[in-house]
């Protein structure tokens, strides 16, 4: 180890005390640990906040992230670690990241190291994935006389640290480790676990000089003239060998010349980038505004010309061509210098924009997806930490994306509560999108046909200016929505019919007519449940406080929380009354997709929902062939009304409209509205004007008569009376405690002291306290669940109470810290 020559920008080892740096674990705890760096090894110069170390920690070795400088300090604890190795080649949070996360891990009570994962390409934190290789040198010592025993094991190929210690038959120290990679002998890897599962194509590609070239340069060789301007073109630049083939016959000479001479390269790209490329595209051209969009547009280059912060709340009706109107922000911002971040609620779900907004802007653009593989998603990562791209289209945790340059924030769909993470660190992606345009002063536009009550308000405060749309940019006129009450199809059809006859007559004559159908139905499955007639029994799930649902696909039992599933019982599970008692009730997706195919046998009918997950690419082939006319009719639940944009679909119908009013949730009127609306939307975009029918028991609720004249504001206005009448969001903050345990008693005991405390303390705080009660679903995957709603017009005060309360409770081991969770904003109260 003498041999380290220090370089010049090492930091001197004086006296102060040892070099210290703060690391981020993956571990539920909300500290930081301090680790010591081997001074002699590492220059404590080069660590930096935002580096990948290796650390011990407890038996285990783990990644974690500096959060600090190297630091000195004399008052070190003295059994402080060693680093094991750091990273220095590369920031992998970037600064601008680390003020955000700090933010977000202040006011959602978060745990560092969680936080950080959130912000990091997926795996790399992986503690699994730590494989240990020889490298050359290494591989040499090993073999030789004083390479030892155990080096040697590595001689067959990278092992885990528990692999190696079973092969060598030994215990394989921290410190020795870190001597071997000192010592140059050893790597520390990640073993990329994953295999390629996402289907890839070759592509032929123009490159800058087959694009920047004269073709006349080529002097006469006509057939690659040819080839080079017709890849030139396409709108993609660039084509599929068997297309190549289907056009100039035998390609493979012009193409091997091509290449040579730079103008074309071969490149593998996943096959989910192609989507429609093939088909005939849709040609997205680039329109002339309508004078509404160009208002719009107008206001936000302002916003962004004088780069400083402010936000706008773009509202238009479905279909009123917001994308245009982001897109052409976008470039703007790229004009000016900066980068710009699109957050959507599901990149799956929304294939036509994620084509359209790379076939803008191609290469500078990163797509942060998490339904395609993990090497993808890393490679999108690194690409924008190296700066190659300036535009980041994501999902929610998109949000973390390290723009250094960060000018434009656009969150589609902003209503969407797919913003807000339900697990882990709960926060809400459309927040923290506004407090990192502010930070990095920036434009942020939310945008959508039905803007959630909180970022109206924000816009009654002032805080957003309003943009709107009032028509639809391609002049198609909005949907005629019919309602139909179901009550008296019950009394005529003397059952519970599924589909109304109006409804049906309607799918039949839009078939007829050429046209495309969709089918709302907001639950998955077959049958919601089974019943015995007998003595009333439900069938339940063992771990959850849930029914369970038929699924015809297997015929069986499943939970929808834990996924458990169970055969059908050949009696009931209570009464062991036989099987003639037990009946199925309510509807599932799957039960419409079955029943309209035998109502229309000659038309094709799919189905899209969470149950079909399970294929990466599914979705976005079912939207494919939807796309393509493959598809005639397509049933599916929430997922198919999110902006979709597919001009043939003159005919939506809605079955069970008021299903999700039932739900013990004050939001639930403003979440069925906006889902009637969006997905009513989706009606008679393209040439023929559209209808809908909404089959519903409930026909005189204000959600569903104001969604029907597409009557946002009304609506709005009636909402906002309750809100504040009944003082909950966006007129009071909340905080859902929540105290979950595989011990019944010691959840109940610890969330009735907290009550008890909040309750003594409430009238001074302006607070008000709702329950303690047992969760809507009293228990998930075996654990109890309590919780108690905390009210107040004054965030700040609410925050310190209910830190102040959890923190004594744990303190008193009432509970142990992690089987409380703060949900701070909460958006789901089952
Ligand atoms: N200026 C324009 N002239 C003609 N057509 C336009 C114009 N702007 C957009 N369009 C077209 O209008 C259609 C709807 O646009 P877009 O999908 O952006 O609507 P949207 O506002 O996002 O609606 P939704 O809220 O329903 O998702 C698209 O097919 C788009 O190509
Ligand atoms: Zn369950």
């Amino acid at each position: 180890m003498a041999a380290h020559d220090p370089s010049p920008a090492s930091l001197p080892l004086d006296d102060t005390g040892p070099w210290l740096v703060e690391v981020a674990l993956p571990v539920p705890l909300r500290q930081t640990f301090t680790y010591k760096i081997p001074a002699g090894d590492i220059n404590p110069a080069v660590v930096k906040r935002g580096l990948r170390v290796l650390v011990p920690f407890r038996s285990k070795l783990l990644y974690g992230i500096t959060m600090s400088d190297a630091y000195q300090s004399a008052d070190a604890y003295p059994r402080t670690r060693y680093l094991v190795s750091c990273d220095t080649r590369q920031i992998v949070i970037a600064e601008e990241v680390h003020h955000l996360l700090d933010w977000m891990v202040r006011y959602y009570r978060a745990p560092i190291g969680e936080a950080v994962k959130l912000a990091l390409p997926p795996g790399v934190l992986n503690e699994k994935e730590i494989q240990f290789a020889l490298s050359p040198n290494g591989k040499t010592f090993a073999e030789s006389e004083a390479g030892g025993i155990v080096l040697a094991q590595l001689l067959g190929g990278p092992l885990t640290r528990k692999e190696w210690q079973l092969k060598a038959k030994t215990e394989i120290k921290l410190e020795d480790i870190r001597f071997w990679e000192d010592q140059g002998y050893l790597f520390i890897q990640s073993r990329d676990r994953e295999k390629e599962s996402i289907p890839h194509v070759t592509v032929v590609v123009v490159t800058e000089a087959g694009r920047a070239v004269d073709p006349t340069e080529l002097g006469r060789a006509y057939k690659q003239i040819e080839l080079l301007r017709w890849l030139r073109v396409r709108e993609t630049h660039f084509a599929r060998i068997p297309e190549i083939y289907a056009v100039f016959g035998s390609a493979s000479p012009l193409l091997n010349q091509l290449e040579k001479k730079g103008f074309i390269e071969r490149k593998r790209i996943p096959k989910y980038e192609l989507l429609g490329d093939d088909a005939e595209t849709t040609a997205d051209a680039v329109h002339t505004l309508t004078e509404e969009q160009g208002a719009a547009f107008e206001e936000i280059t302002a916003g962004l010309d004088l780069a400083r912060f402010c936000s706008f709340l773009l509202f238009g009706v479905t279909g009123a061509g917001k994308t245009e109107i982001y897109l052409r922000a976008i470039q703007h911002c790229l004009e000016n210098g900066r980068q710009a971040l699109f957050l959507v609620p599901e990149i799956a779900l929304t294939p036509l924009m994620h084509r359209r907004i790379r076939d803008r802007f191609g290469e500078r653009l990163a797509i942060l997806h998490s339904a395609v593989g993990m090497s993808q998603r890393s490679e999108a990562w690194a690409n924008v930490l190296a700066g190659k791209v300036d535009v980041v289209l994501g999902a929610r945790s998109g949000v973390f994306a390290p723009l250094p340059r960060l000018g434009l924030v656009i969150v589609d769909e902003e209503h969407d509560q797919s913003y807000k993470q339900n697990d882990g660190i709960r926060y809400h992606a459309r927040d923290l999108a506004l407090v990192r345009g502010k930070m990095a002063e920036a434009v942020v536009v939310l945008g959508s046909a039905t803007p959630s009550l909180e970022s109206w308000q924000n816009h009654r405060r002032g805080r957003h200016h309003l943009l709107t749309l009032t028509k639809r940019a391609t002049k198609a006129k909005l949907p005629e929505v019919e309602i139909l009450d179901m009550r008296g199809e019950f009394k005529a059809q003397r059952k519970r019919p599924l589909l109304s006859r109006r409804l049906q007559a309607a799918i039949g004559e839009t078939l007829k007519s050429g046209n495309q159908v969709m089918i709302l139905l907001n639950r998955r499955g077959y049958h919601n449940f089974l019943l015995c007639r007998k003595c009333g029994h439900v069938e339940m799930c063992s771990q959850c406080e849930v029914c369970l649902t038929f699924h015809r696909t297997d015929e069986r039992l499943h939970c929808h929380y834990c996924n458990e599933i169970r055969p059908v019982p050949a009696a009931c599970s209570s009464c062991a009354a036989d099987g003639v008692a037990l009946q199925f009730f309510g509807e599932g997706t799957q039960q419409i997709e079955a029943h309209i195919q035998e109502l229309f046998p000659d038309y094709v009918v799919d189905r899209m929902d969470r149950d079909r997950l399970s294929a990466r690419e599914a979705h976005q082939k079912i939207l494919d062939k939807f796309e393509s006319r493959q598809t005639d009719i397509l049933v599916g639940t929430q997922m198919i009304a999110k902006g979709h944009d597919f001009p043939n679909v003159t005919l939506v119908g809605i079955v069970n409209a008021d299903q999700g009013l039932r739900i013990p949730d004050f939001r639930s009127a403003e979440t069925v509205f906006q889902l009637l609306t969006q997905v009513a939307g989706r009606s008679g975009r393209g040439k023929n004007p559209g209808r809908v029918v909404i089959q519903t028991y409930m026909p005189e609720h204000y959600c569903i008569r104001f969604a029907a004249d597409h009557d946002f504001l009304a609506f709005l206005k009636k909402e906002l009376t309750y809100r504040e009448h009944l003082f909950y969001p966006p007129f009071a903050h909340m905080i859902n405690i929540m105290v979950t345990h595989k011990d019944d008693q010691k959840a109940a005991q610890a969330i009735q002291w907290m009550a008890a405390q909040l309750n003594s303390v409430k009238q001074r705080a302006d607070l008000v306290v709702l329950g303690p009660t047992k969760a809507a679903i009293g228990r998930i995957k075996g654990a109890w669940r309590y919780q108690i709603v905390l009210k107040s017009g004054d965030r700040a005060s609410l925050h310190g109470f209910a830190d102040q309360v959890v923190e004594t409770c744990v303190a008193r081991g009432l509970i142990e810290r992690p089987a409380v969770t703060f949900d701070i904003d909460p958006y789901q109260f089952l």
